[in-house]
């Protein structure tokens, strides 16, 4: 059964509905913006929750000093005195609303960081697929992928430190100076200098482990890296008898990754240990200058226990922010080099007063076109020909000629330096990248299939193609045969690239997806290579069906497969050296002829 193509369409963020489409590319900028004009409410819900937790856990041992001095120097004849009840109901108070504030925070933080994630990766994501296929070539798919999942955890991890764990040590710290600084000021002395010096110690101290951390994680993707490299060469290693020789190459990357984290665990292991004992110490001082005074006569018994208590959640509440420090620096250098890898601008871009490409007839014009590649490597210079309106074009000529590079031209993949490429008139630098895209159809060299089904492979071409115009594309593309002796048919999922297709299958399918497509103008790179004789005369047939009142570019190595076309092309180092129908430039007996008798098996040699 063909199944039409499901499209689940929850709303998402695209980049360009934020901030004007303009997205910070450092980490604190991007966490500011996104947090100020995505959830600036529930941020200010999450901060009093977590303010009203601490700040009546703070208050509560000044409740606690009341309580002390009620049982020590009230009258106690009444079990039930108010005197003792009282201060005991409002610590019992504190501690039951506190609790009850940090649950609704909680509650609230369940509505917060899994939206956040949410929109961090989608909002990332719609820019990442706008780059160019030049940006894909030179980062690795996973890699990418990677870089937008850990962009959405780090900025919901960032968020949880920041306004949780900071807020509650400056909320401590601002209620807890007021609270005994009032009386005897040297307390909030002691308590500001030494909190300020260990926040300070423990940025530094994680600043260092960050470095030993980032050479961790550096082992952890080269070992995840070479792991991947042989699982994806498993058939090569396997025909080789390699696989002693593989487990070695492992084994060593995984060694640097154990060596990497032994150094990050010493390092950890004393930190911690200086970050606690300093936090002891300050206890121990704190507990000290109160049981003195107290023998000096300067403060009561129930003022001592208020310091002992409030040093002890200062302590808990400094502990808790200085353990998630580290990963706080570390999200925060995982998030900036995500934002930097992503953000990168993109390098072919819609003109600011770009229109719709409007194709009349599908003439195609290079007019003094020159390109290299980004690496340097120079491909055309000062080209120029034309297509006529429904011309057909073979272009044919030794690998590395630049046959492949001028099909991607026309569809923008590369932007040429200098020169222009038109459309019927139509510069197509100054019309919609996806105008222009939904013009030309293409069956590239290698197909690319997604792991779907191959109902939604070929419908891919027209999202909204039902499923007799699937299955009508399928059996003009000789592939209604093969998918329907699959058990599961048009529902069979194709695998990774397509990988559960034969290679001629995976060109049939890709041929239906341009068929269905049904663009005015229409490239065909090495179409039919993969396809056996037989296969390949009868799709082109189908072929030239399709070819009916299009404009065609097909690339070829097998020259019979294009000796039918309006018009060859001969292609040779970036230049057109000869050009004119099969017959007339087998009459030239120049380079193409001399090909054509050369032909053995129907493939050009190597230059
Ligand atoms: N992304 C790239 N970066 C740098 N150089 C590239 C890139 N893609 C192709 N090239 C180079 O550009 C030149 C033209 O390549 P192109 O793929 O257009 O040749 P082709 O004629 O299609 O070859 P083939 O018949 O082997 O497919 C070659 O020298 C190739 O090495």
């Amino acid at each position: 059964m063909v199944r039409p193509m499901t499209m689940p369409v929850p709303p998402f963020l695209h980049y360009r509905d934020f901030n004007g489409g303009h997205i910070p590319r450092t980490a604190l900028a991007f966490l500011a913006r996104f947090l100020l004009s995505r959830f600036r409410w529930r941020i200010v819900a999450l901060v009093l929750g977590t303010l009203g937790g601490i700040g009546l856990m703070t208050l509560e041992p000044l409740f606690l000093r009341d309580l002390v001095e009620a049982l020590r120097l009230g009258d106690l004849s009444d079990p039930w005195t108010p005197a003792v009840w009282t201060p005991f109901g409002l610590v019992a108070g504190a501690w039951v609303i506190s609790a009850t504030f940090n649950r609704v925070r909680e509650i609230i933080d369940i509505h917060t960081s899994p939206q956040l994630r949410y929109e961090v990766q989608t909002c990332l994501f719609s820019y990442l697929i706008e780059h160019s296929p030049e940006y894909f070539h030179r980062n690795f798919a996973g890699r990418l992928a990677q870089k937008v999942k850990q962009a959405g955890q780090s900025t919901a991890a960032l968020l949880s430190v920041a306004f949780n764990e900071m807020v509650r040590v400056v909320a401590v710290v601002v209620i807890g100076f007021f609270v005994v600084g009032h009386d005897h000021p040297q307390f909030a002395a002691v308590m500001l200098g030494w909190t300020i010096a260990f926040v300070a110690a423990a940025v530094m101290l994680s600043r260092r482990c960050l470095a030993l951390s980032r050479e961790f994680s550096n082992q952890m993707s080269a070992s995840t890296g070479t792991m991947v490299d042989v699982i994806g060469n498993a058939d090569v290693v396997l025909s080789f008898a390699r696989a002693p020789h593989e487990c070695l190459q492992v084994a060593r990357a995984v060694l640097g990754e154990r060596d990497a984290s032994i150094r990050l665990r010493w390092f950890l292991t004393l930190m911690w240990a200086v970050l606690y004992t300093a936090l002891v110490l300050f206890q121990i001082v704190m507990i000290a200058l109160a049981v003195r005074e107290t023998v000096l006569g300067r403060m009561v018994v129930g003022e001592t226990v208020m310091v002992v208590s409030l040093s002890a959640i200062l302590f808990n509440n400094i502990w808790g922010l200085a353990a998630r420090m580290l990963e706080f620096l570390e999200e925060l250098g995982v998030l900036d080099s995500a934002l930097d890898s992503i953000l990168s601008p993109h390098a072919i871009v819609d003109a600011a007063e770009a229109r719709r490409l409007e194709v009349s007839e599908g003439a195609i014009g290079f007019e003094h076109v020159s390109f290299r590649h980004l690496d340097g490597n120079p491909v055309f210079d000062d080209l120029s020909f034309r297509v006529r309106p429904g011309e057909k074009i073979g272009l044919v000529g030794p690998s590395g000629a630049g046959k492949s590079t001028l099909v991607r031209l026309i569809q923008r993949h590369y932007q040429p330096q200098s020169g222009r490429i038109v459309i019927d008139g139509q510069d197509i630098a100054a019309v919609t990248r996806l105008s222009l895209n939904e013009a030309v159809a293409e069956v590239p060299q290698q197909p690319g299939l997604f792991h779907r089904s191959i109902a939604e492979n070929i419908g891919y071409a027209r999202l909204d193609a039902g499923p007799e115009a699937i299955r009508a594309a399928s059996t003009q593309a000789h592939c209604h045969g093969f998918i329907t002796r699959r058990p599961e048919g048009y529902d069979s999922l194709v695998g990774e690239h397509g990988i559960q297709l034969s290679g001629g299958e995976r060109q049939r399918v890709a041929i239906a997806r341009a068929l269905l497509k049904d663009s005015r103008i229409l490239i065909l790179d090495e179409a039919t290579s993969a396809l056996d004789s037989e296969t390949e005369a009868h799709i082109r047939e189908a072929l030239w069906q399709l070819f009916e009142g299009r404009t065609v570019i097909a690339i070829a190595h097998r020259l019979s497969t294009i000796s039918r076309m309006d018009r060859i092309l001969y292609l040779e180092g970036g230049r057109i050296l000869e050009e004119g129908s099969h017959d007339a430039l087998l009459a030239l007996n120049g380079r193409y002829a001399s090909l054509w008798r050369h032909q053995a098996g129907g493939f050009l040699p190597e230059t």
